[in-house]
C-alpha cells in the first residue's frame, strides 16, 4: 500500500465485532462505527493521535477527541483483532498514521512528572491517576512521577535532575509549583542545560496562569490538552525575570506584585477551596479596603504608548503564525526593545484622557541611567509575563514571550466603582485601557516599601516584603507549546466593539 496521509484508509471488522474504518482526511482522522450509538462518526486531528500499531494480530489505535466542538479532549482506545489478510494493510496504515501524528516529534519522551496533591481545590492525584496518566501510558512515554509531600519538594529533586533522562517536566499542579521547578534548574549543577529542559504544566492549582498562556482560554484548564501538549508540544523559550531582594536571586516566569493583589494572593489562602473563583472573591474583598501600596517604583522604561504596544504585538503574532514551528518563531528589531535601546524614556506620554486634568506623565524624567520614577499614589504594583495569570484575568496582555522586557501595571488609587467596573471583562484585558492603569514594557525596575507592612507575591507565593529589584532575562527558560506563542487574543478597543 502505497500510504499518504491524504488517501489513508483501512476497514477492519476485528473492534467490538463491528466494522469500522480509519480514514485520514484533511489533516484529520475520521472513524466511522455504524453500529456504535453513542459516538458512532468521530473527526480528529492528527495532531491527537496518541498511538497506532499492529502487533501480532492485535490492532491498537488511541487518541483525543472531542465529542461536540466545545466539549474537553476524552481519550479514545480502539483495540480489536486483524484478519490475516488485512495484516500488511492494517501494519501499513497504522504506520503512516504514526508518522504523520509525530511528523517532526520523538515519540516515547522521558517525562519527569511532578504532582502537587494539595494544589487548588486538591485534585491533582485523581486528575493525575484517571485522566493524565492513562494518555502517557497510550503514547507509550516514559513516566518518573513524584506526588510532591511537602512545598520545597520538587525543588528539591529538580536540583539533582539527570539531565540525560528527561525529555520534559511535567508539572501537574499551580503555578506555584512551577515557580519551584524554575527555581530547582537555577540551583542545578548546570543550569543551562536544566533551563534548555522544557516544561509542560497540567492545570490543577487556583491560577494556572502558564497553561492558560500556553494552550488558550479553551484548552488551558483541560487536563487531557495538558497532557497532549507534554507529549507533543514543541519547545518555545520564554523570558525570566530575576527578582532580587538583600543577596538572594530568585526567578520568577509569571509576575512579581505589591498591593492589592499581593493581598489578595497571600490573604486569600483560606479560600482555596473556590478553585479559580478565589480570586474573584479576593478581589472584591481588597477593593471594598481600598489600601494604598506605599511603595517606590522605578522603571527602566522601554515603551508605554499602549495603542503602540499592541500593535507591535499583532505584529508580532502575524509572524509567529506564519511559522510552521515554535523554534522559528522570529522577534522582529522593532518588536525587541530589550536589544538596545531599552533604557530610553517612554515613546510617548501614556495615554490619559484629554480631558484628564493630570495629563502629564505619571514618570519622573529617566536619570543618567535610563531610570524613571513612578509619582502618582499607587493601588497595586503588577509585573510579569504572559497574558493570563488567572482565566479572570488577562492582566499583561501586551506581553511577548522572548523579546527581553517585562510588563508592569502600575494602577493609580481610583474609585472602589472604577475598579469593580474594570473588572467585567478583565478576562479579555479589558481593565488595559483604564486612564489610571498605566502600563510599562521594561528591562527592569525596583520596587522600595516606605512602610514595614504589606505582602509581596513572586509567582503566586510569598516573599519579604522588603525592597527589591528585577532584571528580565531574554529566553532563559524553555517551555512546551502546540504553537509557539501565546494563546491570548486582545485587540484595540474600536476592533473589539466591530466585531
Ligand atoms: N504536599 C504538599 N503539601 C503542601 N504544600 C505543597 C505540597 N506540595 C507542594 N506544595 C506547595 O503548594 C504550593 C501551592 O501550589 P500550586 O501553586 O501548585 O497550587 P495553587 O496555589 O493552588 O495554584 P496557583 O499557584 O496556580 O494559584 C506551592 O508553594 C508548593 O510548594
Amino acid at each position: 500500500m502505497t500510504a499518504s496521509p491524504a488517501n489513508l484508509k483501512l476497514t477492519i471488522v476485528g473492534i467490538e465485532n463491528r466494522t469500522t474504518t480509519f480514514t485520514v482526511e484533511d489533516g484529520m482522522l475520521v472513524v466511522a462505527r455504524p453500529g456504535e450509538k453513542k459516538w458512532p462518526r468521530i473527526r480528529t486531528t492528527l495532531g491527537h493521535v496518541l498511538w497506532a500499531e499492529v502487533k501480532g494480530d492485535s490492532l491498537e489505535v488511541s487518541f483525543l477527541a472531542r465529542r461536540k466542538s466545545t466539549s474537553p479532549l476524552a481519550v479514545v482506545r480502539l483495540t480489536g483483532t486483524v484478519q490475516e489478510a488485512e495484516a500488511d494493510l492494517a501494519s501499513a496504515f497504522t504506520e503512516s498514521l504514526m508518522d504523520a501524528a509525530y511528523a517532526g516529534v520523538k515519540r516515547q519522551r522521558k517525562l519527569k512528572v511532578f504532582v502537587n496533591p494539595k494544589s487548588g481545590p486538591g485534585n491533582g492525584i485523581v486528575y493525575y491517576k484517571k485522566r493524565i496518566e492513562p494518555i502517557f501510558q497510550a503514547a507509550r512515554c516514559a513516566v518518573d512521577p513524584t506526588f510532591t509531600d511537602y512545598p520545597g519538594h520538587a525543588q528539591e529533586l529538580i536540583k539533582e535532575l539527570d539531565l540525560e533522562q528527561c525529555d520534559a517536566v511535567v508539572v501537574v499542579s499551580g503555578d506555584g509549583l512551577v515557580h519551584e521547578v524554575i527555581n530547582g534548574f537555577a540551583q542545578h549543577r548546570d543550569p543551562e542545560g536544566a533551563f534548555r529542559v522544557p516544561i509542560a504544566p497540567v492545570a490543577c492549582g487556583s491560577g494556572n496562569g502558564l497553561p492558560l498562556n500556553l494552550l488558550g482560554p479553551q484548552d488551558g484548564y483541560d487536563v487531557c490538552a495538558g497532557a497532549l501538549n507534554a507529549i507533543k508540544g514543541k519547545p518555545m523559550h520564554i523570558d525570566l525575570c530575576s527578582v532580587t531582594q538583600k543577596d538572594k536571586t530568585v526567578y520568577s516566569f509569571m509576575s512579581q506584585t505589591v498591593g492589592l493583589f499581593a493581598d489578595l494572593d497571600i490573604g486569600t489562602e483560606w479560600l482555596r477551596f473556590l478553585g479559580s473563583t478565589r480570586f474573584v472573591v479576593g478581589f472584591v474583598i481588597e477593593v471594598l479596603k481600598m489600601k494604598r501600596c506605599p511603595v517606590k517604583l522605578s522603571i527602566k522604561v522601554a515603551d508605554s504608548d499602549k495603542k503602540q504596544m499592541v500593535q507591535k504585538l499583532h505584529g508580532y503574532h502575524a509572524k509567529a503564525r506564519a511559522c510552521t514551528s515554535p523554534a522559528e518563531v522570529p522577534i522582529s528589531a522593532e518588536d525587541t526593545a530589550a536589544d538596545d535601546d531599552s533604557t530610553t524614556a517612554p515613546s510617548s506620554a501614556p495615554p490619559l484622557s484629554p480631558t484628564d486634568p493630570k495629563a502629564s506623565s505619571p514618570l519622573s524624567p529617566p536619570d543618567s541611567e535610563g531610570w524613571s520614577t513612578f509619582v502618582r499614589p499607587l493601588s497595586y504594583v503588577y509585573a510579569g509575563k504572559g497574558p493570563y495569570v488567572s482565566r479572570d484575568l488577562m492582566q499583561f496582555p501586551v506581553s511577548i514571550p522572548d523579546d527581553g522586557l517585562v510588563d508592569i501595571v502600575a494602577q493609580e488609587i481610583t474609585t472602589r466603582k472604577a475598579m469593580i467596573d474594570a473588572m467585567d471583562e478583565s478576562e479579555q484585558g479589558m481593565q488595559y485601557w483604564l486612564d489610571t492603569q498605566h502600563y510599562f514594557r521594561a528591562s527592569a525596575y525596583r520596587v522600595e516599601p516606605y512602610s514595614p507592612k504589606g505582602c509581596f507575591s513572586v509567582d503566586g507565593e510569598e516573599y519579604p516584603f522588603e525592597p527589591f529589584q528585577v532584571e528580565c532575562h531574554r529566553g532563559m527558560a524553555t517551555v512546551l507549546s502546540p504553537c509557539g506563542y501565546y494563546q491570548a487574543e486582545f485587540r484595540l478597543p474600536d476592533e473589539s466593539k466591530a466585531s
